[in-house]
């Protein structure tokens, strides 16, 4: 049986996200697609049968290791094998900016949750995993379930989506943006209308908006400096609550064009949109 896996942990954009109320609980409820970037973190899971329990062996700055999403998601999975079969040891390669609206914590558990989910030859379904995932973060189903989807509710109602695949430029500006606060800002966009989109919506995202945009600009200068320079090349923007930005170019040459010249200073990417992700296409090879 195989004892250690090495897994890509992928980055999301909001292509767009509508904020179209409040939950009685204070929880915003979105409208919003998803799309993978073939682009994120790795992470390597290596079953210790000698040693049961969880355990990380890269600490991330900032996050202790029982807050770490990684962690909580072992120990949620682990609750379904015997104690003494549970040992594994996990190893993180973080690429993705935190508080960066890329979704890394979220990834990180789906990746965790699918990889146990397969060394320990448990069969749960990707359903089972998503409820599994989603008290340890909204973006969890949707990283679960590996395809470009429309989400609704706090982004666990998902219905697969197929946006072009196009390249993009994100910009990681110099702040971290903490998703609780742009949420109770009073000024927040909390009415925009509910939209219906055909279902594997195929079209064009850049025609809706992130209503979360207006209140980053305004709080984050850094956000403002990128953003005044991405959009001369053409739309940007902000994917989550932000930090980060992102334009979209329809090859790779192009984005790499407009990255290549950036200014001293600014921190980033390229990366391909894709809407399988990378993490069920090599779970599929594995297979
Ligand atoms: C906005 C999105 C869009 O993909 O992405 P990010 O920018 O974080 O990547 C997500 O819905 C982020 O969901 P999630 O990752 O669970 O958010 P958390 O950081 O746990 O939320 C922190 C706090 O923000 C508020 N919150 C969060 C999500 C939501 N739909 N409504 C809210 O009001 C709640 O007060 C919550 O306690
Ligand atoms: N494995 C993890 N990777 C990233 N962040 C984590 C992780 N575990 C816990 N966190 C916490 O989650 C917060 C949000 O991180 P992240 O998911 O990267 O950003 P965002 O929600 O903006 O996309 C971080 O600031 C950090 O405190």
């Amino acid at each position: 049986m195989t004892s250690s896996i090495t897994l890509p942990s992928p980055a999301k954009l909001n292509l767009f996200l509508h904020i179209v109320g409040q939950r009685p609980d204070g929880y915003h409820e979105l409208q919003t697609l998803f799309q993978f970037l073939d682009y994120g973190d790795e992470i390597t899971l290596s079953l210790t049968p000698e040693q049961p329990g969880v355990r990380l062996e890269s600490s991330l700055p900032g996050v202790s290791d029982e807050d770490n999403l990684i962690i909580r998601a072992a120990k949620a999975i682990a609750n379904k094998i015997p104690d003494e079969l549970s040992g594994v040891s996990i190893r993180i390669q973080k690429r993705l900016p935190m508080g960066g609206g890329l979704g890394g914590g979220s990834s990180n558990a789906a990746t965790t949750l699918l990889g146990l989910n397969h060394l320990w030859g448990l069969k749960l379904e990707l359903e089972e995993l998503a409820q599994i995932g989603l008290p340890l973060g909204a973006d969890v189903p949707v990283f679960v379930r590996g395809h470009a989807a429309f989400g609704e509710g706090i982004g666990e109602k998902l219905t697969p989506a197929f946006p072009p695949e196009d390249w993009f430029v994100v910009l990681k500006p110099a702040c971290n943006i903490n998703t609780g606060k742009i949420f109770s800002v009073k000024g927040l966009t909390r009415d925009t209308a509910r939209i219906t989109i055909a279902p594997a919506f195929e079209g064009d995202a850049s025609r809706y908006r992130n209503d979360c945009e207006d209140v980053v600009l305004k709080l984050y200068p850094e956000v403002k400096q990128s953003m005044d320079w991405l959009t001369q090349f053409g739309p940007a923007r902000l994917t989550g609550t932000g930090a980060c930005i992102f334009g979209r170019f329809p090859t790779e040459s192009a984005a790499r064009i407009i990255w290549e010249s950036k200014p001293s200073g600014i921190t980033g990417f390229v990366a391909k949109g894709v809407n399988v992700s990378p993490l069920h296409q090599k779970l599929t090879e594995l297979e």
